[in-house]
């Protein structure tokens, strides 16, 4: 797989350049330049996945170049890293939205981290267009086969019209499952939508959390208003307020103009908070408030404002163990979770696994291709891969392997390794046992030790060292020793 390319701009040389061989160590490409004008030219001239950059250098002073990027090259993800936050550059970035604002100095791991997400976000982002494209001017393909636009970035009124009740039942199909346990969770859905009460939704990662909000968004009267996402990890703890509330002109040093918040945005339709489990505390504190008030006070304002939203949350953390640990607010999660839907893990649904490979093979193939059907034993495949990354990860794999299927049916061959070999184990049996070395057998142990961890880890080096008690230089030098290619992980969750 070719490596994913990113362009990191900065004026600070000893950031830029550790930063870019840390990501190199991780098997990035990175370019890097110093100022806005060169990120503009070598952003012109080349393509890249991700863009990294600084706000407070020069040809940047009024956020020129972030602009720039967010209209020039909207599809690239852009990360903010700076050494100087300031609320209205801040508020003014995930306006723009930028993927993610992290603050100098940012330690390697959470660097890792947002890179990681914002180029699996993009991912989702493509297929989402990928999704417009193939649909008919009525929304829906040809095929008769729906898909969901699910991951634009918020869904204007005017892209509402599912609201009519006549398409209840095709916007319910459009989320594709019909194993016991979706088929019970679209049922809820279908009795809940029209109801104002706030929902959570939980999952493991890439299992449709933010696909069943749009779902429960669409069939609601809400339809004809905003579906709002916020992205609780995106936004500063200390901007918690300016962000959602907005400010007035003069709240604070920098705020030069008034700024409405997302909130109001939301008006009338639904707020999805992603990632809600990722609040801190007193942000915590401020959004139970403004669930039980209905009301929020801009910042630098004496009135108070009334919204009309209703909330739906998501998170793919074990929310229960962290009210349980104090965490999260218990009377915050009894707030939210008036209706709490957990959506299974894609390795527990069945035939689902079939119907929706199916349904990404149809929406992704390219036109002039002649893919036209799995072979029975990568359907097996299929069945006996755990799915780490779920829904988003079986879409990618399919995307990938109409690229390299060798012939009109996709072959177990043409999918990444870890799926020809769902069972990174390679431990002997005791027969053979015996008749090895001690040698032989631990290099064996370490070996599946080894993928096993890289699996978990996503072909993440430093993550993968970190648990197993190692620096990374010692661990790139035992994967060497053992042949093993931490790229081959990263294919199956690269999502
Ligand atoms: N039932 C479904 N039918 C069709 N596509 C689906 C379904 N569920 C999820 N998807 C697709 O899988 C991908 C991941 O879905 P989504 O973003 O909703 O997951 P998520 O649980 O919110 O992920 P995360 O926790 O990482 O934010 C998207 O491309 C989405 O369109």
């Amino acid at each position: 797989m070719t490596p994913k390319r990113i362009l990191i701009a900065d004026d600070e040389p000893l950031y830029r350049e550790t930063t870019a061989e840390f990501l190199r160590e991780e098997g990035y490409e990175c370019v890097c330049v110093e100022d806005a004008e060169d990120a503009s030219t070598v952003a012109a001239e080349h393509s890249f996945d991700l863009i990294l950059t600084d706000l407070n250098m020069p040809g940047n002073l009024k956020l020129e170049w972030l602009h720039e990027g967010r209209t020039r090259h909207s599809q690239i993800p852009m990360i903010v890293v700076t050494g100087v936050p300031s609320i209205p550059s801040a508020i003014e970035s995930i306006r723009l939205g930028i993927t993610d604002y992290l603050l100098k100095p940012v330690k390697f791991e959470e660097l890792l981290a947002a890179v990681e997400k914002a180029l699996s976000s993009a991912a989702r982002q493509t297929w989402a267009t990928a999704s417009v494209e193939s649909t008919n001017p009525g929304r829906y393909p040809s095929t008769g086969e729906t898909t969901f636009n699910d991951n634009l970035a918020n869904e204007s009124p005017a892209n509402n019209s599912l609201a009519n009740n006549s398409l209840d039942g095709e916007a319910t199909s459009s989320v594709i499952g019909s194993c016991e346990s979706m088929a019970e969770i679209k049922r809820i859905v279908q009795k809940i939508a029209s109801s104002n009460t706030n929902v959570l939704i939980t999952g493991e990662s890439g299992t449709g959390k933010e696909v069943i909000a749009r779902l429960i968004h669409r069939l609601s009267d809400r339809a004809n208003h905003t579906f709002q996402v916020i992205d609780c990890t995106a936004i500063p703890e200390s901007l918690f307020e300016s962000v959602l509330f907005g400010h007035v002109q003069g709240a604070f040093t920098g705020a030069v103009r008034d700024q409405t918040g997302l909130l109001r945005a939301s008006d009338g339709g639904t707020a999805f908070l992603d990632e809600l489990g990722e609040l801190p505390a007193a942000s915590q504190a401020k959004l139970l408030r403004l669930i039980q008030e209905q009301t929020f006070t801009p910042v630098g304002e004496t009135e108070s404002i009334r919204v009309d939203t209703r909330f739906v949350c998501a998170t793919n953390r074990d929310i229960h163990a962290e009210v349980e640990s104090g965490q999260f607010r218990r009377d915050l999660y009894y707030r939210l979770a008036v209706i709490h839907l957990e959506l299974p893990p894609l390795r527990e649904r069945g035939d689902d696994i079939t119907l929706l490979a199916n349904h990404f093979l149809k929406l992704l193939r390219p036109k002039d291709s002649n893919v036209k059907s799995f072979a029975e034993s990568t359907v097996q495949c299929f069945h006996h891969y755990r799915w780490p990354g779920n829904i988003r990860e079986l879409r990618n794999v399919v995307e990938r392997s109409i690229a390299l299927a060798q012939s009109n049916v996709i072959e177990p061959h043409d999918l990444p390794r870890p799926l020809r070999e769902p069972s990174v184990s390679e431990s002997l049996s005791v027969a053979e046992l015996a008749e090895v070395s001690r040698d032989e057998a631990l290099d064996t142990a370490d070996r599946t030790y080894l993928k096993t961890l890289l699996s978990k880890h996503r072909g993440v080096i430093a993550s993968a060292a970190r648990q197993a008690g190692l620096s990374r230089q010692g661990m790139n030098k035992l994967l060497k020793r053992h042949g093993i290619d931490a790229n081959e992980f990263r294919q199956t969750t690269d999502f």
